[in-house]
């Protein structure tokens, strides 16, 4: 690649708006893939409040799906929500080219295999985001805080594309940590998601404040994340002893925080409960691992969609 790569990010939300916005301040191209935000960010582009300045940007191309775009992007970045009913793979299918460096930015377990399976040759990059941001309005983003990514090629290692990669959005102004096993780096994020995500759900959008002090929530908050640990050391990721008190310590330290499962709960839309707990819970009984808190809080959930 001699000239700044050509990016195209699917699902512009809260999270693909920002690290489109990092990517183009690195100066890349930067193509959007949208839906209902399609006729607003085409009026104004998308407009991001950040404590890293003026981030707001007009993406260079502006599609909405399926439509064809003259040459085939370097990175597709893929940041819709993980859902049941949504076939990632067919949706990124019409931008795919042959070298195409694919990258999630998304939350979960186990939601790359998908992708790996239907695009076998091309490289897979897996992202966490350790950030806080949401939708405001259509095109318009709030950043409050953070920003980090933890990246690594899928399922292990740290290639030439994940490299070039990080050292863009470091470019952009964003840290970043590249991991050789980022499966191991989702079960670490799992075990803050896992309990958390769905829990604030149950109790109606809480945040993390009220979920750790209301009596006995902390005790529950503990007794999920003992599981999730449990499955991960039983799928060959074990976590450090002292990761359950240092989530609770330091999210305990943070203000008051709502997730964005929570935020997805409270704007009526449909909530990655199989990423974030159900497939936890099948990876569980693959392995044998009792789950019960996990099981119960899924159970309970699951009730409560559409049948
Ligand atoms: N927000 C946060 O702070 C964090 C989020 N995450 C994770 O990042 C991922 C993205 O979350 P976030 O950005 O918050 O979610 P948002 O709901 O803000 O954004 C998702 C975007 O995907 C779009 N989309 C969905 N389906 C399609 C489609 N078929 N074609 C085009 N666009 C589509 C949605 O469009 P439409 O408006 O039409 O539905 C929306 O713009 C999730 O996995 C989440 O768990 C991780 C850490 C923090
Ligand atoms: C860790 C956290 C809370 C923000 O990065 C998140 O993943 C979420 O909101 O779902």
């Amino acid at each position: 690649m001699t000239s700044k790569p050509h990016v195209l990010i699917v699902g512009a939300g809260a999270i693909g708006s920002f690290y489109g916005a990092i990517l183009k301040r690195a100066g890349c191209r930067v193509g959007l893939v949208l839906r209902s935000e399609y006729d607003a960010v085409a009026a104004n582009g998308i407009q991001i409040d950040s404590p890293l300045g003026d981030l707001s940007f007009r993406p260079d191309d502006l599609l909405r799906d399926g439509d064809e775009l003259e040459s085939a992007p370097d990175y597709l970045i893929l940041c819709v929500k993980v859902l049941p009913g949504v076939d990632r793979a067919a949706l990124v299918k019409p931008w795919m080219g042959k070298s195409t460096r694919l990258v999630l930015i998304e939350n979960g377990l186990d939601i790359e295999r998908e992708l790996a399976e239907a695009y076998p040759d091309n490289p897979l990059i897996s992202c966490l985001a350790f950030i806080a941001v949401s939708r405001t309005a259509p095109g318009r983003v709030d950043h409050k805080a953070y920003g980090k990514l933890v990246m690594g090629r899928y399922p292990q290692g740290i290639d030439d594309n994940a490299q070039a990669l990080s050292a863009l959005f470091t470019e952009g102004g964003i840290s970043i940590d590249l991991t050789e096993q980022v499966v191991g780096e989702r079960w670490r994020k799992c075990l803050w998601n896992t309990p958390f995500n769905p829990l604030s759900v149950l109790a109606n959008g809480a945040d993390t404040r009220t979920m750790l002090e209301t009596e006995g929530g902390e005790a529950l908050i503990r007794a999920m994340m003992q599981e999730v640990s449990a499955v991960a050391e039983a799928d060959g990721h074990p976590l450090p002893q002292d990761m359950i008190d240092k989530n609770i310590s330091g999210t305990r330290k943070m203000p008051p925080y709502k997730n964005s499962m929570a935020l997805d709960y409270l704007n009526n839309r449909p909530i990655e409960l199989d990423a974030v707990l159900g497939n936890v819970v099948a990876i569980a009984h693959r392995h044998n691992v009792p789950v019960p808190h996990l099981t119960t809080v899924l159970v309970a959930l699951k009730m409560r969609e559409p049948q």
